[in-house]
């Protein structure tokens, strides 16, 4: 049971350490505002943590997170746990946090292999790989580029995009089309039972239309009881439940198994660092105007001159602060630009542009 929910042998190394009397060990699949749902023998049941681990901490990125293994204490019957240890981390996914400088927030621990998805139609940026690329490095999570949405491109666009992906780095890409089917089982067949998975890339590039395809669910398909089906409905839906006596917050489990029982982890903090690794955090100080584009017609909606934009329209109601509205373009566009990474700059040259070419032919595109 531990073991299809990644419990291999360098955690198993870790267990004579980590073992308490009257404990045992579980994966943390969930965590919402300090509180908990780990996945043990007995499944999954809510957890706290230990007074001793909640606050005799370095800090923030001591405490667990999705992902981590933890040493618990089952209540006599069994429907809730103490959280005493979290085990060492094999790999860890974080960020620093906008400000401070220091500060870093932990998004998930102990995933194998992070696939960096960009569309190959509007969201290519090297740039952006690049940062994911370095950010996946610094946790030691494998890092795997997805290009979506290949249906939308000509098989010529698509071979320099993948010359270019290769040049940036020698991590495995898989081109496909969620439309057409095309790669699908390619991804597929990259994902092993027992390990763990994440999706990482900016809104709209086909995150969720894949994650329901990999798990083989019909949108909105009922789960068969006991399978850690996730579908569409699954995904869409804040997990928020009224019961009679005030409203009780029930959290949707962050790490799921697919059919074929690979792991895979999908929390909010995921999905963002999507949003501030492409924009450099410019999105934080402009959190209404990231909520009205969670109304535009276009899911890559600009907010400048596009038909159904919502942003646009709340600055002509007046609902919207049209100084807001500039500065928010103002500071994007300079985010943009500091964007342009080295490695963009490097792509201008003469030199890149020849490697390019002879990776493509090396290659074979
Ligand atoms: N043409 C084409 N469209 C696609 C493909 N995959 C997804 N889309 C469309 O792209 C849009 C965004 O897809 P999502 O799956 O919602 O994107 P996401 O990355 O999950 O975005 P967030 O939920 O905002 O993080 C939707 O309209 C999809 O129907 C594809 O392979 N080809
Ligand atoms: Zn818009």
């Amino acid at each position: 049971m531990l073991q299809s929910w990644g419990f291999d042998p360098w955690f198993a190394a870790h267990a004579a350490e980590m073992a308490m009397e009257g404990c045992g060990f579980a994966r943390v699949c969930a965590v919402d505002r300090g509180a908990y749902r780990i996945l043990g023998e007995g499944g999954e049941v809510p957890a706290e943590l230990a007074g001793r681990l909640a606050y005799h901490t370095d800090g923030p990125a001591d405490l667990p997170c999705v992902g981590d293994w933890v040493t618990a204490q089952w209540h006599s019957d069994g429907t809730a746990a103490i959280i005493h240890r979290v085990f060492p981390r094999r790999t860890v996914l974080r960020r620093k946090t906008a400000g401070d400088g220091c500060g870093v927030q932990m998004i998930a621990a102990n995933i194998d292999t992070a696939f960096i998805v960009q569309s190959c139609h509007y969201d290519f940026n090297p740039g952006r790989l690049e940062r994911y690329l370095v950010m996946l490095a610094d946790g030691g999570v494998e890092p795997v580029v997805v290009l979506t949405k290949k249906d939308l491109v000509t098989p010529d666009d698509l071979a320099n995009l993948l010359a270019v992906v290769a040049a940036v780095t020698p991590a495995r890409v898989i081109a496909l089309s969620s439309v057409t089917g095309a790669g699908l089982n390619v991804l597929r067949q990259a994902l092993a039972p027992g390990r763990t998975y994440c999706l990482l890339g900016s809104s709209g590039v086909g995150k969720t239309t894949l994650l329901n395809q990999l798990a083989g669910g019909q949108a909105g398909a009922e789960a068969p009881s006991g399978h850690a089906h996730a579908t569409r409905a699954d995904r869409a839906t804040r997990a928020v439940s009224a019961t009679g006596e005030g409203t009780h917050t029930t959290t949707r489990r962050q790490l799921t198994m697919l059919d074929g029982g690979a792991l895979v982890v999908d929390t909010p903090g995921m999905r963002e660092v999507g949003t501030v690794a492409a924009a450099d955090g410019v999105d934080a100080g402009f959190a209404d105007i990231a909520l009205l584009a969670g109304e535009c017609r276009y899911a890559d909606c600009r907010h400048e001159h596009e038909a159904g934009c919502a942003v646009r329209a709340a600055v002509d109601r007046g609902e919207l602060s049209a100084t807001h509205y500039r500065n928010y373009l103002k500071l994007r566009k300079e985010a943009a630009f500091s964007e342009m990474s080295q490695l963009d700059r490097r792509r201008k040259d003469k030199a890149f542009g020849k490697m390019v070419k002879s990776v493509k032919k090396h290659k074979g595109y």
